[in-house]
């Protein structure tokens, strides 16, 4: 049978970037998605917003939603020390599969903890499993109907500490309207928008960073 997008992307990491750098892992599969075929990475424009924020954030525990092929995995890990904890869910196995190999071309296999289910089910397991009190930061780039529901899991989880900042790819394109209404209207948070463009292309895209304020109550009227 025909090989998978994923797979094609893959195969362009393992023929074009050098083992071990994870820098030449992200231009490869920039390269392949500008000139082959489009995939829904956060891409080089979105990603240096993504390094900032990281970077600006300089986070111990990291918590990722939607791996896909790994690219976002690798950018974040590749500016932080090796004893972050990064967490990263992927339901998909055949995704979680290219995204280990992908990670591991990186060189970044022992710094990447990917856990293959869905986010709701594997939140509330998060302290347990991982004995993860709160996470510093989270960037969410999975289904976008699940953005609203996961970062409400994640208070209730008490998942998120004052000054935890969560990171959400796509809030234009495709779009994530409820979660914007929750985060920016909520006392418990605090959000701007950095204005981008969808990956690899010139349509109009963004990311939010929302920063939890505390346990408060309360709607913003
Ligand atoms: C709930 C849950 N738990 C664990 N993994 C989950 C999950 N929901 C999705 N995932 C995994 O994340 C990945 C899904 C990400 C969803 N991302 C998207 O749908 C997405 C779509 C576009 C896009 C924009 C314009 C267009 F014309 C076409 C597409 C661009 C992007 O950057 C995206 O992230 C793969 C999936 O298996
Ligand atoms: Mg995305």
């Amino acid at each position: 049978t025909r090989t998978s997008r994923p797979q094609r992307l893959l195969q362009a990491v393992c023929i074009n970037a050098v083992r071990g750098n994870p820098d030449s892992v992200i231009a490869a599969i920039d390269h392949f998605c500008q000139n082959q075929e489009w995939a829904m990475n956060v891409g080089d424009e979105k990603g240096a917003i993504l390094d900032s924020v990281v970077m600006e954030t300089s986070p111990s525990t990291v918590l990722e939603l939607g791996t896909y092929c790994g690219y976002s995995a690798v950018r974040i890990m590749r500016l932080l020390p090796p004893a972050t904890r990064f967490i990263t869910l992927e339901m998909n196995p055949d995704y979680a599969a290219v995204a280990r190999q992908v990670i591991q071309h990186a060189g970044l296999q022992d710094k990447v903890c990917l856990v293959e289910g869905k986010s709701a089910d594997l939140i509330p397991k998060m302290a347990d499993m991982f004995g993860i009190r709160t996470f510093d930061f989270v960037f969410f780039d999975h289904w976008k109907d699940c953005y609203l529901p996961d970062i409400r899991l994640l208070e209730d989880c008490g998942l998120l500490d004052q000054g935890s900042v969560v990171l959400a790819d796509n809030v234009l394109c495709p779009g994530a309207p409820e979660y914007l209404d929750y985060v920016r209207s909520s006392l418990r948070f605090s959000s701007r928008f950095y204005r981008s463009h969808l990956e690899y292309t010139r349509v109009l895209d963004g990311l939010e960073r929302s920063e939890y304020l505390g346990h408060r109550d309360a709607q913003r009227d």
